[in-house]
């Protein structure tokens, strides 16, 4: 193998598809090289983490060790306290596995262009995961154009990859559905590495604090608006936990009362796919394999992890715009929007009522102090909250800026392609026209009247008081 092309090729008779991988850097191997090196960034695991396979691969093939870097970045956009501690269980861990599967691994702390660039000049080749979003896309190609050996980057955290689904920007579920129903098969299989290539040891590099979290985390000189998540520790084996414990006591009320606030379905797992430390596949997998097992129904579940969310990555791969109101919309939410723009709002809060949980009323107000106090919303609160920022702020440009601003800041699963294609939801994305009314215009309304009537909520309430250790909730 002399070039990007002669790896790619070799990946593909391993058994990658010509969608899994995409050549960043097109150039020759550097013949001189000690190691290929892996870029571990959004993909923070060694299990089915197909990038990781794709190194050891060619690593197996050049009879090179592989080494792999990651890069904490203090400044990490929108990144703060509570994102770098859940981010770091995961990282902790997976760095102990690398290492006893005999791989390098270098632990950093600063840009990963900066440090990935010196890193590659001792490298044959280098190895990159995906990333959806534009700053984690922008690194990629940065660094292409900085380093002076091939660059791959292998695609991860989904189950068929962007472009195999699709290759244009889905309107809908219902759009994407199909393409995917058609594909998903051949995709569902967990991917291995190579451990037998030559030991990587001698290049490890970790620093001295490492192993000890908060000294660790003290020195990176993180944004600390934001404290640790308690109820969440990150990593793979947190991940399976919470896993097998959805598998054996909720996925079966998940069919039904997945919305219910009060019965508590959903799985929690969003976070650790967030970070990529448990794979979209192996979650597949096993809720599969515990359904025919069981002989229960999880067409719901499978269709929120296989079609939805592979929906938002489809979304923020083809829009650029994904964060750019109203641009990303579909014309009738656009207009409607922009037709209702100034009705007039019965509440008009502030960013810092909002943030403090300061509205009338007691359910948006526990949504948002559950969002603080325990890093994430149940599903359909997260719905209720998102429209009634809309509905209470001045502007629907001023209400999506504000609900990105707190989704991001306290939720352990922000800043992903669901943040956007979620909160988009609320504007229109991805939905159709309803009837119409004042505000909302035809996109879609929610009201405390249907909460209440559907759910009783009385636990819920009582969950939020405990997480956030209050008498009362704010509001009524
Ligand atoms: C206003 C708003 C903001 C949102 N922000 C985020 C966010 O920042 N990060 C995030 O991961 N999700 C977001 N979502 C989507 C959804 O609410 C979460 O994925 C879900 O609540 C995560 O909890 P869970 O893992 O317990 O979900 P479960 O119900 O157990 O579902 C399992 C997995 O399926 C996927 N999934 C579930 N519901 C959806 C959905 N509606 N769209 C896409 N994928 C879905 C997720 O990956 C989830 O982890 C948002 C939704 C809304 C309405």
């Amino acid at each position: 193998m002399t070039n990007s092309h002669d790896l790619e090729e070799h990946l593909l008779k391993g058994g990658f598809d010509g969608e899994d991988i995409e050549i960043l850097k097109e150039t020759d191997i550097n013949s001189e090289g000690e190691y290929v090196l892996y870029w571990m960034q959004s993909t923070q695991r060694q299990k089915d983490n197909k990038a990781l396979s794709a190194a050891s691969l060619l690593a197996d093939n050049l009879n090179l060790p592989l080494v792999v870097c990651f890069v904490f970045m203090p400044q990490f956009p929108g990144g703060n306290y509570r994102h770098f501690a859940f981010m770091y269980d995961g990282v902790k861990e997976c760095s102990e596995e690398l290492q006893d599967s005999g791989f390098g691994m270098k632990i950093k702390v600063s840009s990963p262009v900066t440090e990935l660039k010196n890193e590659s000049e001792k490298a044959a080749a280098l190895v990159c995961d995906s990333g959806y979003i534009k700053p984690a896309r922008s690194w990629r190609k940065l660094l292409a154009e900085e380093i002076e050996i091939p660059l791959l980057r292998i695609s991860t955290n989904l189950i068929v990859p962007v472009t195999a689904a699709s290759n244009k920007e889905e309107y809908a579920a219902y759009t994407l559905r199909k393409k995917l129903e058609d594909k998903i098969d051949e995709y569902l299989k967990i991917w291995d590495f190579k451990s037998d290539i030559p030991d990587g040891s001698k290049y490890t590099s970790i620093p001295e604090k490492f192993s000890r979290k908060y000294e660790f985390l003290n020195d990176l000189d993180l944004n600390n608006s934001v404290s640790e998540a308690k109820n969440f520790s990150g990593g793979y084996s947190a991940a399976r936990e919470r896993l097998t414990e959805f598998l054996n006591n909720r996925i079966e009320h998940y069919e039904k009362n997945r919305s219910d606030p009060d019965l508590k379905c959903e799985s929690d797992l969003s976070p650790y796919l967030h970070f990529g430390h448990i794979s979209p596949r192996e979650i597949a997998i096993a809720v599969k394999e515990h359904s025919s097992k069981k002989d229960i129904v999880i067409e719901n579940f499978w269709d929120e992890l296989t079609v939805r969310r592979e929906l938002s990555f489809n979304f923020v791969y083809y829009n650029q715009n994904y964060d750019c109101f109203p641009e990303f919309l579909p014309e009738w939410a656009r207009e409607t929007l922009a037709e209702h723009k100034d009705d007039e709002r019965q509440f008009n809060y502030s960013r810092h009522e909002f943030e403090t949980a300061s509205t009338h009323d007691k359910y948006w107000n526990a949504a948002q102090l559950e969002l603080i106090h325990r890093g994430k919303i149940q599903n359909y609160m997260r719905m209720y909250w998102g429209k009634k920022i809309l509905e209470w702020t001045e502007t629907p440009k001023k209400a999506f800026d504000l609900s990105l601003y707190l989704n991001n800041k306290y939720a352990l699963d922000g800043r992903d392609p669901n943040s956007y294609s979620g909160i988009g939801w609320c504007f229109g994305k991805h939905d159709r026209a309803w009837q119409e009314r004042k505000i909302f215009g035809k996109t879609r309304y929610m009201n405390r009247n249907g909460l209440e009537r559907k759910f009783s909520l009385d636990k819920y309430l009582e969950r939020i008081k405990e997480i956030s250790r209050k008498d009362e909730l704010p509001g009524d």
